[in-house]
């Protein structure tokens, strides 16, 4: 058995939704005020959306925050599917229009090519990283770390910062932060929304088998503080 996270449940998407952006924005302006500067990691995927806008609209100073993905399709970014297109369209708007924002994606022909580079637009990030909002795939996945692909064992153990990841189960290549730079932050919160994904989350503290659900990864261990937002 895994031990347990932080475990907060709401009685709906929208009282987390608020509570989490709330903490967020307090997070960031507190490194900004102790560091100058702070950073945050955010998820694609459907979960997000509404935090997004919540976020978008918190008063602090923007333009010293630094954001990048989790992971990403490997799609030009004004494509549907790409979670670059998502942030723009949800996050980086009203107050945080002055973000400073990096993608993942870039001119390279696939993510095997173009991890490097990704990995190095991120240098001038604060790390460790402040604020990182992962989501979780009802296969316990989390970031593009798929139980299906064969470059699993490589983003959990890489010291890179990224890597390529051909999923089997999901639509397109994808770049993905490993599990060491995900690890290398202050707060990691768990974004979970649906009965279907409270089931995943209490199958997967049952062991630590990452081959099997990657979210593991990140759930049984102690280094980084994680807490799970979770409405039904
Ligand atoms: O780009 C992505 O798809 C992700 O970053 C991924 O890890 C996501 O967080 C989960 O798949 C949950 O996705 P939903 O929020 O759509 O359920």
């Amino acid at each position: 058995m895994i031990k347990e996270s932080v475990f907060k449940s709401f009685d709906s998407p929208a009282s987390l939704e608020s509570t989490l952006a709330d903490k967020i924005a307090n997070q960031l302006q507190h490194a900004i005020d102790s560091r100058g500067k702070a950073s945050l990691v955010v998820s694609g995927g459907s979960t997000p959306l509404k935090l997004f806008q919540l976020l978008s609209q918190k008063t602090l100073e923007w333009s010293e925050v630094y954001i990048t993905l989790a992971d990403e399709r490997w799609v030009e970014a004004d494509e549907k599917d790409s979670n670059e297109r998502l942030v723009r369209e949800h996050l980086l708007q009203n107050r945080a229009a002055n973000a400073k924002f990096r993608g993942l994606k870039n001119m390279f022909a696939s993510p095997e090519a173009g991890a490097a580079m990704a990995g190095e637009s991120l240098a001038n990030f604060p790390r460790p990283f402040d604020v990182v909002v992962l989501g979780m795939g009802t296969d316990g996945h989390t970031c593009s770390w798929f139980p299906c692909s064969k470059e699993l064992d490589h983003a959990l153990t890489t010291q890179d910062m990224c890597a390529a990841v051909n999923p089997t189960t999901a639509p397109h290549a994808r770049i993905t932060l490993s599990k060491d730079a995900i690890l290398n932050s202050r707060q990691i919160y768990l974004h979970l929304v649906g009965e279907a994904k409270l089931t995943v989350y209490h199958h997967a503290l049952e062991n630590d088998d990452v081959t099997k659900m990657p979210i593991r990864a990140v759930l049984a261990q102690r280094k980084t503080p994680v807490d799970v937002f979770y409405s039904a």
